[in-house]
């Protein structure tokens, strides 16, 4: 059967947004008009989707965006889409629009959206965008590279006045569900902890016993990374630090700051790419795929597969955080 024409395709953003993502739409933009396919900015993700919220894209709508943070189609969690009635809706949108694939820049949540409207005969294709770096499939979601620098430039000021005040400053870091943010920002910012929801610590062996052998040999200010997924957050980490140690402790949320600003060259980069293989795909007729970075490698993935997957927290990494930071000396020590 002669594969149909693809002649209009639709691209949204949807879920937290992230840094590079306005790349990513330039990108599904311009290497759409490039192939000859009419772009269409959805807006609002799946809200927008629902209640037919456009934004046609030409060449020079997508001008000088990569280098913006944010996403100018904005960015929606939808409760309405959860429901089957509001995915017709959807569906009716796109038959209305004569959208003959449609790209979905997000995260999990979105891909597990992407996935309901391919059942319903929608031609999809993700590509990661969270800074929580949590798609299984992929070693890189766009965004992540910006939010650790952010979070770097915060903590770097918090040290100033920490070590100045002698006291012990626990920071949280977003993501929900997922350590990767933190553990990767406490490596580079050379904390003397860092918990995470992936991994149960011994709180008195790899936390308390750090700090107190950093005291003794002559430090006098810490820095904590805490996940916003752990039980209790940087408040109820704070606390155990202070009834152990009697330090003087202030918790810093970083909050949403980490989802803003100018985007690395790696995000523009990587969303810049995504952008152009998402439509090669779409164009070539294929459907229900993710992109994913692999081996430095751009590939495709089965959606319903990508989501089966569960990403466990890199072990290298953990291991190095863990030898640095002082939490696997006290336990060699012990054995
Ligand atoms: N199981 C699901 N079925 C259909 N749509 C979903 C599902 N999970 C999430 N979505 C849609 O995707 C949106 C974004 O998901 P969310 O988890 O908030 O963010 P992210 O995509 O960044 O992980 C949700 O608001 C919802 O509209
Ligand atoms: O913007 P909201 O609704 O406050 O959500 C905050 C959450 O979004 C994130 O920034 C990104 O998560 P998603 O990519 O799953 O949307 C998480 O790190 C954070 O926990
Ligand atoms: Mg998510």
């Amino acid at each position: 059967m002669e594969r149909k024409q693809v002649r209009r395709i639709g691209v949204f953003t949807s879920g937290g947004d992230a840094p590079g993502m306005n790349a990513a739409i330039r990108s599904v933009a311009r290497t759409a008009l490039h192939m000859g396919i009419e772009c269409i900015g959805i807006r609002r993700g799946y809200h927008g989707l629902i209640n037919c919220d456009v934004l046609p894209l030409d060449f020079e709508s997508v001008s000088g965006i990569s280098r913006q943070g944010g996403t100018m189609l904005y960015s929606a969690r939808s409760k309405e889409f959860m429901v089957p009635e509001g995915r017709e809706k959807a569906v009716g949108t796109c038959k209305l629009l004569g959208i003959d694939g449609l790209v979905g820049i997000g995260g999990d949540g979105t891909f597990r959206g992407l996935l309901e409207l391919s059942k319903l005969g929608v031609s999809v294709v993700g590509i990661p965008g969270t800074i929580d770096n949590d798609i299984a499939c992929s070693s890189y979601t766009i965004g992540f590279d910006t939010a650790c620098n952010t979070a770097l430039d915060s903590i770097d000021k918090l040290r100033d006045t920490m070590q100045s005040h002698e006291r012990c400053s626990v920071v949280e870091v977003m993501g929900r569900h997922a350590g990767h943010l933190a553990l990767y920002v406490g490596v580079a910012c050379g904390a003397t902890a860092v918990v995470v929801p992936e991994q149960d610590i011994d709180y008195e062996h790899d936390l308390m016993e750090p700090i107190r052998r950093a005291r003794l040999s002559g430090r006098t200010h810490f820095m904590v990374i805490v996940a916003e997924g752990v039980e209790g957050g940087a408040y109820g980490v704070a606390e155990k630090i202070r009834e152990a140690t009697a330090l003087d402790t202030r918790v810093t949320i970083l909050g949403h700051v980490q989802r803003g600003g100018r985007p690395s060259s790696r995000d523009r980069v990587t969303a810049t790419y995504m952008g152009y293989e998402a439509v090669k795909l779409l164009a070539a007729g294929e459907s229900n795929r993710v992109i994913c970075l692999q081996d430095d490698q751009y590939v495709d993935f089965d959606i319903a597969d990508a989501l089966s997957m569960k990403k466990s927290l890199d072990q290298q990494t953990y291991s190095v955080m863990r030898a640095l930071t002082g939490m696997e000396q006290v336990r060699l020590k012990d054995q």
